[in-house]
């Protein structure tokens, strides 16, 4: 069948609608979620804990399989997963694991120019724990990217690391963000990663979308006076309080 331009351009890279997954000791987890993220769109997503984004983010992945059954998941194209810690195979050497699994004679090439592009030029042949934490995630980062997904699912890729790396790897995230265009859903606690990242932050609440935003800085900068308008009003909708904020 020939494909239909007018529908691959409309066609969302995620389109979930009344998801609901619960576990037997805990009421629902999610109830009912809807959510749509477009092509190329990069979305964060915030919540108390346990409000269930992890939940989320492992049915996206496919990695929940007794969510089927409980609404409708699509998801057209390829998938990546980057977590908190990179879980990087520790037998093998850098470059085999970026490409584990690859098929095709230039699987090494791509691993490479991935590497160069995560600012790891040269260490194809270093071990996982020859490398700094930032290292290991832009490993795991370019493992993704090899992959040209349609959807990047990141659950806090950054949390574990300090507060400069991080800094680090938003720039780095963005800069590959733009330059591949995958649709990107980030878990976050940090609202001001959120902000600093995202095109859209949504809030999960009760198993469901409580909050969407966009995040409609004129400049992506923390500078920008609507940057604190957002984050005052994302904090608000976490239930920070001001005092909390000092
Ligand atoms: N496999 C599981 N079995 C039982 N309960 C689970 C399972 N996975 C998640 N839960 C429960 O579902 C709820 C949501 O968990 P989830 O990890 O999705 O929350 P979260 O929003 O990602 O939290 P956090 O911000 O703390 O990481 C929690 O109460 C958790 O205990």
């Amino acid at each position: 069948m020939a494909a239909d331009p007018g529908h691959l351009i409309t066609a969302p890279a995620v389109r979930v609608r009344n998801l609901h997954r619960s576990f037997s000791r805990n009421g629902g987890v999610l109830n009912g979620l809807d959510l749509d993220i477009a092509p190329g769109e990069f979305v964060a997503l915030i919540g108390r804990s346990g409000t269930g984004k992890s939940t989320l983010l492992r049915a996206l992945a496919g990695l929940d399989r007794d969510v089927e059954g409980y609404g409708q998941i699509t998801v057209p194209g390829a998938v990546s997963v980057v977590f908190q810690d990179s879980r990087l195979l520790p037998w093998k050497r850098v470059l085999p694991n970026v490409v584990f699994g690859l098929r095709g004679a230039d699987a090494d090439r791509r691993g490479r120019d991935a590497l160069a592009e995560v600012g790891l030029e040269g260490r194809e042949r270093a071990w996982p724990y020859q490398l700094s934490g930032g290292e290991q995630q832009r490993v795991s980062l370019a493992r993704s990217l090899v992959r040209e997904p349609q959807l990047l699912l990141a659950d806090e890729p950054f949390g574990a690391l300090d507060a400069l790396t991080r800094i680090r790897m938003h720039a780095l995230l963005r800069k590959l963000c733009e330059r591949h265009r995958p649709a990107v859903l980030l878990v976050t606690h940090d609202v001001d990663e959120a902000i600093a990242l995202a095109d859209r932050v949504i809030q999960l609440d009760d198993g469901v979308v409580r909050t969407d935003v966009r995040v409609d800085l004129t400049r992506r900068s923390r500078h920008d006076p609507r940057f604190a308008e957002l984050r005052a009003f994302l904090l608000d909708e976490l239930g920070v309080t001001e005092e909390d904020r000092r």
